[in-house]
């Protein structure tokens, strides 16, 4: 991004070159001999663009791929006074100036409200790396006037990548929440004059949205998670230029050295025969690890200034950008199981097993007999019913200890069988005697019920 155009040392060519001509100096002889012209080649080059195309071209991807579950980073790059924060965060002047973190929130609330078949949950923090120290530019409560807390760490885990430790995370529910939010940090923010800039960031901002989503549909244990990183660098500095001295200076040479890092990692990332990146030299780079090199979508912004007296921070800017160009991240879908849920699954499948069985009981109740569907009685538990039954039946015992109205059904049946089985017999035994008394023609009365 351009800030500002004088005479014709810059030009840009759409989409996506960037051509620098250095008019040559007659009077310096040493400098005729240094290349004069130089190209870069980009993604894109935003020239005399408004704030909201600025958002559409570098904001918009990264906030709708947070909201799938990618991670993303906008990140402005660039000399002190060239804009940075300007694109960020924007102008507090007029609402039509307001940057990328704003319309990112904007964006991230409206796309909640649509998106109704999913349920969301954000997150705000916002880091802040002054002189190498860690600060929660949003730990003290609202109102209160006490200092930010420290002791923070950056940390790694596997499957959760790097994260700060001790940084509070903020739930926020709609878009003027967020933004309070945001004006809050920005208030805690160190910020110094110099003669570059009377605003000047002498601190590495990082203001994060974390987005959980979970699909409505109950029976999904799935649910993916982002962080959409968006940052604010502090700018690249000449000390001679800025005029820094005292605390100024100090701050100046941490910035300095951050950025130095920060241009080493991106220098290992883009050579594929280095198989070692130094993330961890300086906070910077061991915070941005997964935006430089990881899982996540990036975007860089390289901010810079149209102006012969800027030329070779211009071309230093210019230069980190085609480096970073050929850096290869490798964004994927934060998909995680929630176990409580799977839980509540394997609970309902076995509900769900238990009605089926039930279920199949009946169905195979009403087309079978009942004696096929229960477990037949053994002899043993046959001749207790029985003598049970006799022992009521004649006197001896005042009740009948059945299980079940089926078993007595059963046990009935029984003597039923009996029953037939000794009236049977007896009918043989009657037409024996029937046969041998017929001769003697003597009457036998056999009364059988
Ligand atoms: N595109 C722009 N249009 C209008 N004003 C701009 C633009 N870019 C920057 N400015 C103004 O220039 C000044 C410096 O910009 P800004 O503070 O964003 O620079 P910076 O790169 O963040 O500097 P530092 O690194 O020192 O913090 C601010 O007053 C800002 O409003």
């Amino acid at each position: 991004e351009v800030k500002k155009k004088k005479k014709n040392s810059f030009k840009s060519v759409w989409p996506s070159t960037v051509n620098i001509h250095n008019r040559k100096d007659p009077r310096n002889l040493a400098l005729n001999n240094q290349p004069s012209s130089w190209s870069f080649q980009l993604d894109g080059v935003l020239h005399h663009v408004s704030q909201e195309e600025v958002y559409a071209r570098v904001g918009r991807r990264a906030v709708l791929g947070a909201l799938e579950g990618y991670n993303g980073t906008v990140m402005c790059f660039g000399q002190t006074g060239a804009g940075k924060t300007y694109t960020m965060t924007g102008s507090t002047e007029s609402y039509k100036q307001r940057g990328i973190i704003p319309r990112a929130l904007q964006e991230v609330f409206q796309q909640v409200e649509k998106r109704c078949e999913y349920t969301f949950s954000v997150h705000l923090s916002y880091l802040e790396i002054y002189n190498e120290t860690l600060v929660d530019l949003l730990s003290s409560p609202r109102g209160s006037s006490d200092p930010p807390a420290r002791g923070m760490v950056v940390m790694e885990e596997p499957g959760r990548g790097v994260f700060i430790r001790g940084l509070t995370l903020h739930p926020v529910h709609s878009e003027g929440e967020a933004l309070n939010l945001l004006f809050e940090g920005e208030m805690n923010r160190i910020i110094g004059a110099h003669a570059l800039n009377k605003n000047s960031s002498r601190s590495h901002c990082i203001f994060t949205v974390h987005i959980e989503s979970r699909s409505r549909t109950l029976s999904d244990a799935k649910y993916v998670t982002s962080k959409l990183n968006l940052v604010d660098l502090a700018g690249s500095e000449r000390l001679g230029k800025t005029g820094s001295a005292g605390q100024g200076l100090k701050e100046a040479m941490y910035i300095n050295k951050s950025l130095s890092f920060l241009e080493q990692a991106i220098l290992a990332l883009a050579d594929r025969r280095r198989d070692h990146v130094p993330f961890r030299q300086t906070k910077l780079t061991y915070a941005l690890k997964d935006a430089l090199g990881g899982n996540c979508n990036t975007v860089l912004v390289a901010n810079i200034y149209g102006e012969a007296a800027q030329i070779e921070e211009t071309l230093s800017t210019l230069r980190f950008g085609s480096r970073m160009k050929r850096v290869q991240t490798h964004p994927t879908v934060n998909e995680h199981i929630d176990p409580a849920q799977i839980k509540k699954l394997e609970k309902e499948v076995q509900m769900l097993k238990e009605e089926l069985s039930i279920y199949h009981g009946l169905v195979s109740r009403q087309a079978v007999r009942p004696s096929n569907v229960y477990e037949p009685l053994s002899d043993a538990q046959v001749a207790e019913i029985q003598s049970q039954v006799r022992r009521y039946l004649n006197g001896t015992s005042k009740e009948i200890s059945i299980i079940s109205i089926r078993q007595l059904q059963e046990v009935f049946a029984q003597f039923k069988l009996q029953a037939a089985k000794v009236k049977a017999q007896l009918c043989q035994t009657y037409n024996l005697v029937e046969k041998k008394q017929n001769a003697r023609s003597a009457g036998v009365k056999v009364i059988m019920e």
